[in-house]
């Protein structure tokens, strides 16, 4: 499956036993010796009475991770085209919290994504203070950064033009930054306008994907934090549109774009 190019690798575990070590799931992530995907998902039953299933992410490296946007919306789709569940939106417990998507007329999903955490230590980023924006050292410059969580962490950089910014190089630092003990993904947005942005994401286990669903939430987040942007903004990715409201302050974060499934099959692993 895919949500605005970032693809997924989407396994029933509720009517089959699903227990994967890391090296497997590098071996299903694997575009050329396996299947090939950005992340991959487990769906599951829930272990709370408030959810209607868990939802597990591991990113291709094989680290497990707390929160994916993009599949989350792919996860609403499978539940609903497997006919796992009727409804048309779902509770779904995921390391980080409850998130609900809900399937919208045209076929595409929208999710309630929960509050954004800014407390440097809920990232987790290793800060003197809370702020807007922090100055991050890199092996041959400093940079300028939003940094906080959507259950999953990112740092955000403001660039001029996201298709000559340094996203390869400065991604990898920024991912592996020291200040991040828990590592980070490192998005690059570039403002068109209050209510257009245009992003790229270096994800943390995955390097750049063509969209991300957490990413896209926070750039809108860190821009409207310093009022920049607008409440609703259309957040054009490499592999599509998606689209985030927030309302500031305690409110959930809103998006809303694409899920496709592209094929279904079995693997043996042996
Ligand atoms: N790489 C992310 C997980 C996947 C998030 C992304 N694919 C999305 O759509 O939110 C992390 O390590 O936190």
């Amino acid at each position: 499956m895919h949500g605005a190019g970032n693809d997924f690798v989407v396994f029933d575990a509720i009517h089959q036993q699903v227990e994967l070590n890391a090296e497997q799931v590098r071996f299903i992530a694997d575009r050329h010796f396996g299947v090939g995907c950005d992340q991959l998902l487990l769906v599951e039953r829930p272990t709370r009475k408030d959810a209607d299933f868990r939802y597990r992410i591991f990113n291709a490296d094989g680290g497990e991770v707390e929160q994916c946007g993009n599949g989350a919306r792919c996860f609403m789709r499978f539940v609903h085209d497997k006919g796992l569940s009727q409804e048309g939106e779902i509770r779904v417990e995921t390391a980080s919290g409850i998130i609900r998507p809900r399937l919208e007329v045209d076929g595409q999903v929208t999710v309630n994504m929960g509050e954004p955490r800014f407390d440097p230590d809920q990232i987790p980023f290793i800060a003197s203070k809370q702020a807007l924006t922090y100055e991050l050292v890199l092996e041959d410059e400093v940079v300028e950064i939003s940094a906080l969580s959507m259950g999953n962490p990112h740092a955000i950089q403001y660039v001029e033009d996201i298709e000559t910014a340094a996203v390869a190089r400065q991604g990898a630092q920024i991912e592996a930054h020291p200040g991040f003990p828990n590592k980070v993904n490192a998005g690059f947005m570039q403002i068109v306008d209050r209510q257009n942005i245009r992003l790229r994401v270096y994800e943390r286990g995955a390097g750049e994907t063509l969209s991300c669903g957490t990413g896209a939430c926070a750039a809108v987040v860190a821009g409207i934090s310093r009022d920049l942007l607008d409440p609703t903004v259309q957040v054009a990715t490499r592999g599509g549109v998606l689209t985030i409201h927030w309302a500031g302050g305690g409110m959930p974060v809103w998006m809303t774009g694409p899920a496709e499934n592209v094929f279904e099959g079995e693997i043996d692993l042996g």
